[in-house]
């Protein structure tokens, strides 16, 4: 049984059909992974269910775009969500500093975004949504522009923190390496206006040659 379900999606841009009565559902606890081609309409869906979400729940999300301020330094850009939480100086460092760890990014704490890589300023979006406290978890592609031996660490200790946090992750991907490190569950979406979606639990048989026939 499903924990999060979302029905009769219907989204169009002028003429172009996205969705049409399209139905996705999610299990609470776990992460799951979005995966299609690009432009198969991932993002889109992303935001409609986060739309949908917020009505009633609390959410924190990494997006494709780079977001951070530019005129506050890393260490204030994580800060920023954690105002108005009744934390104590202490614990929002505490956070901060653990979670800059998790991306691979202590010391930067005083770096100013102008100063930071574009995979580095990918890593600041991910340790400032893992800062948020949320019980859910939405990425549109965040592991996109990271170079590949912090891409495989940083999806090692994110994956952890978020099974030990206990919450659910719902991922945006096209890569299939990484949906497969990533996630517990796999969702492939294909198709135009009639969108086929096949569901695909991670365990020791998934391969990529499995997931490609439904992307
Ligand atoms: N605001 C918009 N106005 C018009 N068309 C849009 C808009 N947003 C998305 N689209 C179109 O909807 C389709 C799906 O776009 P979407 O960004 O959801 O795809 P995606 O699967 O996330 O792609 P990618 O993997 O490249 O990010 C595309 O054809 C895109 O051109």
């Amino acid at each position: 049984m499903a924990d999060y379900r979302f029905e009769n999606i219907n989204v169009s841009f002028g003429t172009d059909v996205i969705y049409k009565n399209f139905s996705i559902e999610f299990e609470k606890n776990r992460i799951t992974t979005i995966l299609g081609r690009s432009g198969c309409g991932k993002t889109t869906l992303l935001n409609y269910i986060m739309k949908d979400i917020l009505r009633y729940k609390n959410l924190s999300c990494v997006f494709q775009e780079e977001i951070l301020v530019k005129w506050l330094t890393v260490y204030e850009n994580i800060e920023l969500v954690l105002k108005n939480k009744g934390l104590s100086k202490t614990e929002k460092n505490e956070i901060i500093i653990k979670n800059l760890r998790l991306v691979n990014l202590n010391g930067y704490e005083k770096y100013y975004p102008s100063s930071l890589s574009g995979g580095m300023k990918q890593r600041v979006n991910i340790a400032r949504a893992a800062s948020y406290p949320a019980d859910l978890l939405f990425m549109d592609e965040p592991f996109k522009s990271i170079d590949i031996i912090n891409k495989e660490e940083i999806i090692g200790k994110l994956k952890q923190e978020i099974k030990s946090r206990n919450q659910t992750a719902v991922m945006v991907s096209h890569d299939l390496d990484e949906a497969i490190d990533f996630s517990d569950n796999i969702i492939c979406i294909s198709g135009t206006e009639g969108k086929k979606i096949k569901k695909f639990s991670v365990n020791k048989y998934i391969s990529k040659e499995m997931l490609i026939k439904y992307i």
